[in-house]
């Protein structure tokens, strides 16, 4: 049996981040995400530009995606991907943590990252709707460039659908929304752009069904209906945004209490720290007084989950781990990045 100090679960902004500064407070780390590549929620995103990060110039999410991971992998972690988690149990003073491929964790203290869970797309109940998720049928934008000049549809009137159609009015021809609601519920000044280059809005619509051309996998027209009339759109492309239902597989065993009756959350107990000694949390799932949502928010998270983990497992440590600057773990580390400073590169 292989023990870890820190086992963190969920490999989004919040559990990279932790696996980064658990490794700066020389704990022996390990991370495990259900999705077969790190980055959470951010791979969503992928081509979205991240501007609220201090201190970082503008950069697209897939960048910073990959930044975030090669910062987590300095002190070389353990990392497992396509694992999920299923099941977290006390056995003595340390934590069980079992997987869906049969495997079992062990671990003094575990950072519970798990952000909205695991999340699947709220699919269309439109008959025969999976057919065309191959060809122009979309649940995510993963490249603006395929929708270079072509005639978008977008169902769904969120801050999700609405984001996606603002930043597709820079590649496609045409951008047309399709709400369900009487009002779009995404951020005004986003709501905004859209009136301001005239974007058709069709509000208390939904789409009923499509036609397909000649290939048969191809959507070629979106059937509308809107207060009992039906309407006909051609287009190249549809998105469907329409939110994410989540999967609440992690629980608790019983010799986890006190847990929420959902069995889901543990109870949270003030900023990172939960009901169960030696279990913290960071990021989105976890809440409290003024709680920042946001990536930022994720990491002062992960900073206060790793260092109350640490002061958990000795309890003389310090509070928090030394600045950079002064950190002579990054001592060779620097030499290399001065040296390339000074040089340009040319050595
Ligand atoms: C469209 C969109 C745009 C956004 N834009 C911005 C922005 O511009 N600026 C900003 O600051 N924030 C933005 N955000 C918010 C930001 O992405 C989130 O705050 C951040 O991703 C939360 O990180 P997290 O690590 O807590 O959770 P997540 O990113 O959700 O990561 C959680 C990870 O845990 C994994 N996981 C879940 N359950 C298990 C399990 N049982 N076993 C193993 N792994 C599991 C998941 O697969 C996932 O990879 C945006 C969010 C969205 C949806």
């Amino acid at each position: 049996m292989e023990l870890f100090d820190v086992t963190i679960v969920g490999g989004g902004p919040a559990g990279l981040y932790s696996t980064f500064y658990s490794g700066l407070r020389n704990l022996k780390t390990k991370i495990i995400e259900v999705q077969p590549v790190l980055g959470g929620k951010v791979n969503v995103y992928p081509e979205k530009v991240v501007w609220d990060v201090g201190g970082l110039p503008p950069v697209q999410a897939q960048v910073f995606a990959q930044n975030l991971i090669n910062q987590a992998m300095i002190f070389m972690p353990t990392v497992y991907v396509n694992t999920k988690v299923e099941q977290i149990e006390k056995q003595g003073d340390i934590f069980a943590i079992s997987t869906n491929s049969g495997d079992v964790h062990y671990s003094k203290t575990i950072i519970v990252a798990v952000g909205g869970g695991i999340l699947n797309p709220i699919k269309l109940e439109v008959d025969e709707a999976e057919k065309y998720e191959l060809t122009n049928l979309h649940y995510t934008i993963l490249g603006m460039q395929r929708f270079r000049n072509k005639r978008v549809l977008i169902s769904g009137g969120g801050n999700g659908a609405i984001d996606w159609a603002v930043e597709l009015l820079r590649t496609a021809r045409e951008v047309i929304v399709v709400y369900r609601n009487e009002q779009l519920t995404a951020h005004e000044a986003q709501v905004e752009k859209l009136n301001q280059h005239r974007v058709p809005i069709l509000l208390n619509a939904e789409i009923q069904s499509f036609v397909s051309g000649t290939d048969d996998t191809v959507i070629e027209q979106v059937i509308i209906s809107q207060n009992g009339e039906t309407y006909q759109f051609e287009v190249d492309d549809v998105l469907i945004s329409h939110g994410y239902n989540r999967e609440k597989s992690l629980t608790f065993a019983d010799s986890i209490e006190p847990k929420r009756k959902d069995d889901y959350y543990l109870v949270s107990q003030g900023q990172c720290a939960t009901s169960v000694p030696g279990i913290f949390g960071a990021g989105d799932i976890i809440t409290y007084d003024d709680k920042v949502g946001l990536l930022v928010g994720t990491f002062q998270d992960a900073v206060l989950a790793v260092n109350k983990a640490k002061m958990f497992i000795d309890p003389q440590a310090d509070q928090y781990a030394m600045v950079s600057s002064h950190n002579e773990k990054f001592n060779e580390m620097n030499k290399e990045i001065l040296e390339e400073v000074f040089t340009g590169g040319n050595k």
